[in-house]
């Protein structure tokens, strides 16, 4: 092995960045969100940069794991995996309880480090193609498009954060009207033809009238909605009934395999989801059982660019549909996610991006949509360069928190609005 590959030094910030005030099933998004920012620098003196959730639950796990890595190559991305399991330990938060930040269901040891290495993984990844010459797409088999579709991440909320953080000119959407003004300023500065809305919100009834005046505002376009697991099975089949000429797919409307699959069972609108499946011991009961016909990639949840394409060959096989999710997060797993995706054989639905909710980056350029879609980069690596100042001010802020915003909570971020806010049990409605 080229001692130029191998990995000299790794350094973790953790970082805030500014969340706007977007409202889900457990409440709203607090106005700073933590993500952690991983570089693997080799001796070869190579940075590769990879980006994960920064809560204290990820970072105890990432801490060991960059002590360790040192002396390994960066090629080496399946020995990643067994080193993880060796050094990182249990988590002391994977207590089987429901992920509530994350909204993918219950969180475990599994999940908790699959996600930590993701991050290492894409910065691995980068390292190498800079070193290589070669775009990450080219090491993940070379893309079979040249830009990636993205779909409209649609979300009630608030003009601003009851407690104050940064402010934006996007105003309230609490109603259809609203929901219909924010879907159109997404069209028209961003090129999106397909939309998802956050659901979980409010009233069934409300939410199938917000995708409605879409249907009506955009005809013939995909139509999303997300509840988040909010609804029973009833409501689930109800939204559906109501719903079936518009959606392109209802995501997540019941909460766990069970009830996902008496939801398949009782209509033809296609489920997706990005909670009932989310590591590989979960898709033999749902696909046997018919719970999900598409399944929402991340790759921080699967364990980083090459299991997202594990995970989409055995969608293939199984004739189920495959998009991608998105949490909070910044143009570097953006980056990431483009990549992964430009490689992906039928690959039939616009993925999700939070992205331009985020005023905020580490990377010296910011991506731009074009048409609803991203060029995919064939410079080395991502394609992306570290814009260290605003890394320094970013983790800056993460130093000077006082604890409250190092740890998602959109519960608690509710409760400044409604103190006798608690997360709602589920089926909510
Ligand atoms: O189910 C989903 O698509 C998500 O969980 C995406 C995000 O977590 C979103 O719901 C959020 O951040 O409120
Ligand atoms: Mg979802």
């Amino acid at each position: 092995m080229d001692t130029a590959m191998m990995i000299d030094t790794v350094r973790l910030t953790p970082i805030l960045m500014a969340d706007p005030p977007l409202l889900n099933t457990q409440g709203v998004h607090q106005p700073y969100t933590p993500r952690l920012i991983v570089e693997v620098v080799t001796k070869g003196g190579v940075t590769g940069v990879g980006e994960t959730y920064g809560d204290g639950k990820y970072l105890d796990i990432a801490r060991p794991l960059a002590e360790a890595l040192p002396g390994h190559p960066v090629t080496d991305l399946n020995g990643l995996f067994a080193l993880a399991e060796q050094v990182c330990g249990d988590s002391r938060a994977a207590d089987e309880s429901v992920d509530a930040g994350g909204l993918r269901g219950v969180q475990t040891t599994d999940k908790l480090r699959l996600s930590v290495v993701s991050g290492f993984e894409v910065a691995c990844l980068d390292a190498l193609g800079k070193t290589l010459g070669l775009p990450v797409h080219a090491l993940l088999g070379g893309k079979v498009r040249d830009s990636v579709e993205y779909s409209a991440y649609l979300f009630y909320r608030w003009a601003a954060h009851p407690e104050g953080g940064e402010s934006d000119d996007w105003g309230a959407a609490l109603d259809p009207a609203g929901v219909v003004a924010q879907a159109r300023r997404f069209a028209r500065e961003h090129g999106f033809t397909s939309f998802k809305l956050k659901g979980g919100v409010f009233e069934p009834d409300e939410e199938i009238a917000a995708v409605r005046a879409l249907a009506e505002a955009f005809p013939g376009r995909p139509l999303r909605l997300d509840p988040n697991g909010a609804w029973s099975v009833k409501t689930s089949l109800y939204v559906a009934e109501e719903l079936k000429d518009v959606l392109e797919y209802l995501e997540d409307p019941a909460s766990g395999t069970d009830r996902m699959a008496e939801v398949a069972a009782g209509t033809d609108v296609p489920l997706a989801t990005n909670m009932c499946v989310t590591t590989f011991p979960e898709i033999p009961e749902a696909f046997a059982r018919g719970a999900v016909q598409i399944v929402l990639s991340d790759h921080h949840y699967w364990g980083g660019l090459h299991r997202t394409r594990e995970l989409a060959a055995i969608c293939r096989t199984f004739g189920v549909g495959l998009s991608m999710h998105s949490n909070t997060h910044l143009g570097i797993s953006l980056a990431a996610m483009t990549h992964v995706a430009a490689t992906v054989p039928g690959l039939g639905h616009a993925c999700d991006s939070h992205y331009p909710w985020q005023t905020e980056d580490v990377i010296t350029t910011r991506h731009v949509f074009d048409g609803g879609r991203l060029a995919v980069s064939d410079a080395p690596g991502l394609g992306v360069e570290l814009d260290r100042e605003r890394l320094a001010a970013l983790h800056r802020r993460w130093l000077e928190d006082d604890g409250t915003m190092r740890d998602r909570d959109d519960a608690s971020a509710m409760r400044v609005a409604e103190p006798g806010w608690r997360t709602p049990s589920v089926p909510r409605w």
